[in-house]
């Protein structure tokens, strides 16, 4: 399972005279359990999708097993994400036209990875976030069902790393306990690392430790007593 480092991590974008992230170190071992908070344009959504390779730092490495995703070509950075990472982003990136569970299965399916077994556990997926209708069309499901397609569609893999950006923002505190406790219990039997981005009190408080961001820099870092590293 991959360790991640980050050192002298900055993202500007045109136009601002402050970088919008500014992190000279954080250190984030294999198996952490976190969850990133701050008020809104604190750089949250920023930091994940630096983790993700999904934005660039204008200067800076973030290491991931000794690989510096940063310094990657496009093509490889895609690869090493398809094998490594499980992504819920704001914006789902559902397929509309497609059922819950081919969504579920895109991904493999263009990285030529699924098969039978797959298969069987998207369907088991969709069924413990509590969708029981998989031939159902995306863009016929409310965001909360959506959220619940991308949560299943980013562990179908077991990844490695598990990043989620408000994974429980759409959903009732039922099913965002529901969410976050699946979540939770993939992390924990696949060793996965999880980063989640959230203002659900509820679910940072399952979280072995919290990362706090004001202004795209780190404001306090803690790491609950009891939880391993
Ligand atoms: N593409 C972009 N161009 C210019 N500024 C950007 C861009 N993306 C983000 N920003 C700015 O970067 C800052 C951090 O944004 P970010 O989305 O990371 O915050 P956040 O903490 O996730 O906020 P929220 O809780 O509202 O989602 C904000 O001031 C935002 O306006």
């Amino acid at each position: 399972m991959p360790d991640l480092r980050l050192s002298s991590v900055s993202v500007a974008y045109p136009g601002l005279a402050a970088p919008v992230l500014d992190i000279p170190a954080l250190d984030i071992p294999a198996g952490s359990r976190i969850a990133v908070t701050g008020p809104s344009g604190s750089g949250k959504s920023t930091l994940v999708n630096v983790l993700a390779g999904l934005v660039l730092p204008r200067a800076g490495r973030v290491v991931w097993d000794g690989t510096d995703i940063a310094a990657l070509s496009e093509g490889a950075r895609d690869r090493w994400r398809g094998a490594n990472l499980g992504l819920v982003m704001q914006e789902f990136h559902l397929f509309p036209g497609l059922s819950a569970l081919d969504n579920v299965l895109l991904p493999a399916r263009l990285s030529r990875v699924a098969d039978q077994a797959m298969t069987t556990r998207a369907g088991t997926l969709l069924d413990e976030v509590g969708l029981s209708r998989p031939d159902q069309p995306v863009e016929t499901m409310s965001r909360g069902e959506m959220q619940r397609v991308a949560v299943a569609r980013a562990v179908l893999r077991a990844p490695g790393i598990i990043v989620a950006d408000e994974p429980t923002a759409s959903l009732d505190p039922e099913s965002g306990a529901a969410i976050a406790g699946l979540l939770l219990a993939l992390a924990e039997s696949s060793g996965a690392t999880l980063i989640v981005v959230s203002h659900d009190r509820r679910l940072s408080a399952r979280l072995d430790r919290v990362l706090s961001l004001a202004e795209g820099a780190i404001l306090s870092d803690d790491v609950r007593e009891g939880a391993s590293p």
